[in-house]
C-alpha cells in the first residue's frame, strides 16, 4: 500500500474519531441529565439509586442484536461497557468489594461486570465481602460461587446463610492458569508451587504430569501466591494474567488448566432489587423437613411449571446435624406469575424459603 494510501486512511480515522468523541461527550452529558432527573423525583428522605443492573443489560443486549461487524458481538460490547461504566462514573462512583488482594479472578469479575471506572475495593475473604457490603461501606460485592471443573464455592453458599444479601448479577469469567515464576527463580530447583486451592485441583491433572514431587502450599488466594514468588528462588506460583502482570512474573507454562472450558460463575451481592428483564434467572434458599420424599416435593412445582432449573446445590443446614439446605438457581423472575405460583407453593411445603434475588442472565 503506498504511503499516500495510508496517509488518506489516517485521516479518515481522525475524522471519526473526532465524531466518536463529540458522541461519547452526548452520551455522558445525557446520563449527567438521568442523574439530575433522578434527584429531582426523589421523595423525602430516600437515597437515589444511580445504577440499574436490568437497564444496562439491556443496552448490552441491543448492541449485540444490532452489531454488524467487523467487530464481534462481544468485543463491541465491551467497548460500549467501558463506556457505560464511564457514564455512570459521572453520576456516582461505585464502590465494589471483591475477594482481593489486587490481581484476583474476583478482580477480574468485578471488571467485566462493572467495566474500569468502579472504586474497587480487595478484602481479605469471602465472608469480609458480604460484611462489607452489609455494612453499607461499598455498594456491591462480588464473590465465585461456582467453577465448572471443581463445583461449589462453599464459602460463598454458607455465608448466603448468614447475611441478608440481595443478588443483583452473575458474571461468568473463562479461568486460564498459567504457571509462573521470578526474575530470580532457577526453574530447574523448584520445589514448591503456590496458589489458592481452587486453582490447584483446577491443574491437578497437569501437575500430577509435570511436577509430580513438587510441595503444593495452599495459600489465601492467587495474588498472594504471585507475590510470595517474587521473593522465593526455589518457588513456583499458578495465578492468572492479572496477578502475572500485577506482580512482573514470566509464564514458565500457558493454560496448565486440566480443562479447556475451565470457567467460574460470579455472583453480584447488594442491597438493591432488579426490576425483570425478560430474561433473568432467580436465585432461592430452601430447607424442606427431613423426610421421605422431600427433594421431589421441592423438584415438582418446577417441573409441573416447566421451569427451567439451572443448578441446585445441597449444604447442611446450620440448624441441626443432618438436615440440609438446596440453594436452587433456575430461569425467571420472583415477579412473573408462574414463578410467584411456584413459590407460593413452595413456601407451604418448606420449612423455610429465602428468595436470595432475581437478576438478569450474564450478558457477556
Ligand atoms: C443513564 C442511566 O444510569 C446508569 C447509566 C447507564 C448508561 O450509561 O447507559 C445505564 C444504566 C444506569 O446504570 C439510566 O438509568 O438510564
Amino acid at each position: 500500500m503506498s504511503e499516500q494510501e495510508l496517509q488518506a486512511l489516517r485521516v479518515r480515522i481522525d475524522n471519526l474519531d473526532e465524531r466518536i468523541l463529540e458522541l461519547i461527550s452526548d452520551r455522558a452529558r445525557c446520563a449527567e441529565e438521568v442523574a439530575r432527573v433522578k434527584m429531582k423525583e426523589l421523595k423525602e428522605g430516600e437515597s437515589p439509586v444511580f445504577y440499574r443492573p436490568e437497564r444496562e443489560a439491556q443496552v448490552l443486549k441491543r448492541v449485540m442484536a444490532r452489531n454488524q461487524g467487523p467487530l464481534g458481538n462481544e468485543e463491541m460490547a465491551r467497548l460500549f461497557r467501558e463506556i457505560m461504566s464511564s457514564c455512570l462514573a459521572l453520576e456516582n462512583p461505585l464502590k465494589v468489594a471483591y475477594l482481593g488482594p489486587e490481581g484476583t479472578f474476583s478482580q477480574a469479575a468485578a471488571m467485566k461486570h462493572f467495566g474500569h471506572a468502579v472504586i474497587s475495593v480487595p478484602m481479605a475473604a469471602i465472608d469480609e465481602v458480604f460484611r462489607e457490603v452489609a455494612a453499607g461501606a461499598v455498594n456491591f460485592g462480588v464473590v465465585p460461587v461456582e467453577n465448572s471443573t471443581e463445583g461449589a464455592i462453599n464459602h460463598t453458599l454458607d455465608s448466603f446463610l448468614e447475611h441478608d444479601m440481595v443478588i443483583c448479577g452473575e458474571v461468568e469469567l473463562r479461568i486460564h492458569h498459567h504457571l509462573l515464576v521470578g526474575e530470580t527463580t532457577q526453574t530447574d530447583k523448584i520445589t514448591r508451587i503456590y496458589s489458592h486451592a481452587q486453582s490447584l485441583a483446577q491443574c491437578r491433572k497437569w501437575l500430577d504430569a509435570h511436577y509430580p514431587n513438587v510441595e503444593r502450599v495452599a495459600v489465601s488466594s492467587n495474588a498472594d501466591a504471585a507475590k510470595r514468588v517474587k521473593s522465593e528462588w526455589n518457588s513456583a506460583a499458578i495465578a492468572g494474567d492479572m496477578a502475572a502482570n500485577l506482580y512482573g512474573l514470566t509464564k514458565l507454562a500457558e493454560k496448565i488448566e486440566d480443562r479447556p472450558d475451565n470457567s467460574t460463575r460470579f455472583l453480584i451481592i447488594g442491597s438493591q432489587e432488579v426490576p425483570p428483564t425478560g430474561d433473568d434467572k432467580t436465585s432461592i434458599i430452601v430447607s424442606m423437613r427431613n423426610k421421605p420424599g422431600a427433594l421431589h416435593e421441592l423438584l415438582v412445582p418446577f417441573h409441573n411449571n416447566g421451569i427451567d432449573l439451572t443448578r441446585i446445590e445441597t449444604r447442611p443446614s446450620r440448624s441441626g446435624k443432618w438436615t440440609y439446605v438446596f440453594f436452587i438457581d433456575f430461569v425467571g423472575h420472583h415477579r412473573d406469575p408462574l414463578v410467584k405460583g411456584v413459590l407460593e407453593k413452595l413456601a407451604q411445603e418448606a420449612v423455610a424459603l429465602k428468595v436470595l434475588g432475581s437478576y438478569p442472565k450474564a450478558v457477556l
